[in-house]
């Protein structure tokens, strides 16, 4: 019996789903977490694992596991957090999955927009801001209602290397990544501080470009350790906060792929960029101060994914 209101249900109980259903459990933010897969029992089972951790940890959000593929029990979810889908191998580009995945996601998103059609839905399957695109053409939402996951990431994960290289706490340590999830993904060096010093100030040019490639690279080096699935710690932190920001209406900004609408001279594409979410999803995008080059990787950015998004609506 849910303690409070509010339901999240997480699509794709894998390594994603299932560590994102936990740690959204753990903030205890809403009654009921749904966690779902097509397997038979995996969902179910986390569910009931999950649960059990409850008196240990101090959470009364009580995970629901449906499995078969079945949405029954997800009906009125308001935040659908979408992790289904296959992910990366060693030596594969996000690109490769674009056809496997978008079958997938298709599916789910017709199912979300029958079942709980004021869902705000954040995607976190690969390629992201296809499948993103894809996700809003097949549920038919608001562009509001739909977002995507990887700036929060790209930029923890920027945020953890510059830490790292100049062994200070990460909390000392802003950065920013704007752009798409992948090879555009756009670097903001201007918006990177130190204990409040730009980052250009405590870190030659060389050290940065070197840091900005670790970063755009991340995802694959995880991959490349784990030989078998890709990351999802940190993946799952950044999803979980955005859901608990929708649910909490918290109006707080964080760099997520949202629909560009005239923002930054772009238009008509789903983009990094930050914005300000809140219970309707994204209240608006958020236009930071940007260098000349800054700007110009952003556009070219645009461009590059903007000719990707035109063919999703063909798979
Ligand atoms: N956006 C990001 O920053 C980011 C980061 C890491 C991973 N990812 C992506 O997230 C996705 C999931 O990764 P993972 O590590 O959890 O993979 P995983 O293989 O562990 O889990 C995927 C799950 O989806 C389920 N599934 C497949 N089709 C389904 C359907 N139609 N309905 C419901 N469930 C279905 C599978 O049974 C499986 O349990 C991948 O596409 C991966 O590339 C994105």
């Amino acid at each position: 019996m849910a303690t409070k209101p509010g339901k999240i249900t997480v699509v794709g109980s894998g390594f994603y789903g299932s560590t994102t259903a936990l740690r959204l459990a753990q903030y205890d933010v809403v009654g009921t977490v749904v966690l779902t897969d097509i397997l038979e029992g995996r969902p179910e089972g986390l569910a009931l694992d999950i649960n059990q951790s409850r008196s240990i940890e101090g959470f009364e959000t009580e995970v629901v596991g449906v499995g078969g593929g079945s949405y029954e029990g997800t009906e009125g979810s308001d935040v659908v957090v979408v992790t289904a889908g296959l992910p990366r191998k060693p030596g594969m580009s996000r690109m490769d999955l674009i056809e496997t995945n978008a079958g997938i996601v298709r599916e789910v998103a017709e199912n979300v927009a029958r079942t709980s059609p004021d869902a705000v839905v954040i995607v976190v399957s690969n390629p992201l801001d296809e499948m993103t695109a894809l996700a809003q053409l097949a549920t038919g939402f608001p562009t509001q209602r739909v977002m995507g996951q990887a700036g929060m990431l790209d930029t923890a994960r920027f945020t953890d290397n510059v830490a790292r290289e100049l062994g200070v706490p990460t909390a000392s340590v802003r950065t920013l990544t704007l752009g798409s999830h992948g090879d555009t993904m756009v670097p903001v060096p201007s918006r990177c501080t130190v204990d409040g010093k730009p980052l250009a100030d405590v870190m030659d040019a060389d050290r940065i470009a070197h840091l900005v490639d670790r970063t755009r690279n991340g995802g694959a080096e995880v991959v490349a350790l784990l030989k078998t699935g890709s990351a999802y710690y940190a993946p799952s932190a950044a999803a979980a906060r955005m859901a608990k920001a929708v649910i909490e209406d918290a109006g707080a900004v964080m760099p997520v792929c949202a629909w560009v609408d005239g923002e930054y001279g772009i238009s008509g594409v789903y983009l990094g960029v930050e914005a300000e979410i809140g219970r309707e999803g994204v209240r608006r995008v958020v236009e930071g101060d940007l260098t000349d080059d800054e700007l110009a990787g952003l556009r070219e950015a645009a461009e590059a994914v903007r000719a990707k998004q035109a063919d999703v609506a063909d798979l």
